[in-house]
């Protein structure tokens, strides 16, 4: 085993989604067996007593690879030297809500979180959004931090990618691992637009193996859209651990690389790839590599697939105006 942890932070460490998210980190699974790791908490001062309950179990679990864990409600301290920032705290929608609508109450967090990390993380610093509403709240930590390179700033759409991949395993009787190049193109939210028009099934294009237009306008991509609602209707809360397994697999691809021959789908910041506006923390298809991401270029884009990822971009830029407005960026 290595013998420099790799420093990683999570906020909203005694949540539902901190709850699963914290065992898989501790226990490997996204710095594998060989590399330890320091899990820096972060809480608000009420929810500390919660968090150190949750240490006990960290710490009666024994993982061989978890090299310490530090709680706190200053974010100045718990970044201090992170390598990699988790930003999961934020309150969740409710049912009939909306995750736009978390924006004036979770878009202070990230000012915040923006400023302390830019003072005192890691030159190497990656930051991953999953609290929502993500692509925004991202955009708020990135403007707030101008010191840190946009580009290590990313939310969460691989949850929303895996959910996608999954609708078409069962839809066409396929096995997970053979289902590549799928992508998310915009907002972590109901405007999204899951694409498999650019995807594949066992090497051959997926949307021509479906053969079914119909499925995929009126049933695959509201399911997959709407997926987060269907959960918070039938759980009673929202996602908790496919939320903290997306955000594992999202940080190992980032830090690890994309395999071969596949892509992912990660919110990041927009440079005028696809017409999409500048600026933007829009869900683009990427290739990463030794820390760095790649926005894959040259993708047909039909009309049906323009209406919709302009659709998105609207929704994003009404976001961006709403916390100019709010004084957040
Ligand atoms: N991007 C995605 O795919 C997904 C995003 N989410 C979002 O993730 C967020 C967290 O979800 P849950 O864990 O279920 O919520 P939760 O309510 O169970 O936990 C949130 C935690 O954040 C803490 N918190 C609040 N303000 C904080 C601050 N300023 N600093 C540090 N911690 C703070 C709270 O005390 C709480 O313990 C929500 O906004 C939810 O909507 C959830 C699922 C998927
Ligand atoms: O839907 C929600 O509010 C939680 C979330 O982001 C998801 O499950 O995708």
């Amino acid at each position: 085993m290595s013998t420099t942890p790799v420093k990683v932070a999570v906020t909203g460490a005694a949540g539902q989604i901190g709850y699963s998210l914290l065992f898989r980190l501790a226990s490997g699974s996204l710095l594998g067996p060989d590399t330890p790791i320091q899990l820096q908490l972060l809480e608000i001062t009420p929810a500390l007593k919660a968090l150190e309950g949750v240490v006990m179990e960290l710490d009666d679990c024994a993982f061989p690879t978890l090299a310490g864990v530090e709680i706190g409600d200053d974010a100045e301290k718990i970044f201090d030297g992170v390598n990699l920032a988790l930003l999961v705290g934020a309150r969740p929608r409710g049912p009939g809500m909306e995750r736009g609508d978390l924006l004036s109450a979770n878009g202070a967090i990230f000012t915040a979180q923006g400023q302390a990390l830019n003072k005192v993380a890691a030159d190497d610093v990656r930051i991953g959004v999953t609290g929502n509403p993500a692509n925004t709240n991202a955009l708020i930590a990135m403007s707030n931090a101008p010191d840190i390179p946009a580009e290590r700033f990313s939310a969460l759409t691989r949850l929303d990618h895996n959910r996608a991949i999954s609708q078409l395993a069962a839809k066409t009787g396929s096995a997970v691992s053979d289902i590549k190049k799928v992508t998310i193109w915009g907002n972590h939210s109901a405007t999204q637009y899951p694409d498999i028009f650019h995807a594949e099934i066992a090497g051959k294009n997926a949307a021509e193996t479906v053969g079914d237009q119909a499925w995929i306008e009126n049933d695959f991509i509201p399911t997959v859209a709407k997926r987060g609602a269907a959960i918070i209707e039938a759980r009673g809360s929202s996602s908790a651990a496919s939320a903290a397994s997306a955000t594992i697999d999202a940080a190992r691809d980032w830090l690890h690389g994309t395999p071969e021959g596949d892509w992912a789908s990660m919110a990041v910041r927009s440079d005028g790839s696809y017409d999409v506006p500048e600026g933007l923390i829009y869900s683009f298809p990427v290739t990463t590599k030794n820390g760095d991401w790649e926005i894959v270029q040259g993708l047909e884009i039909d009309e049906f697939s323009r209406g919709k990822m302009d659709a998105t971009a609207a929704e994003l830029i009404e976001e961006r105006d709403a916390v100019k407005e709010l004084g957040l960026i």
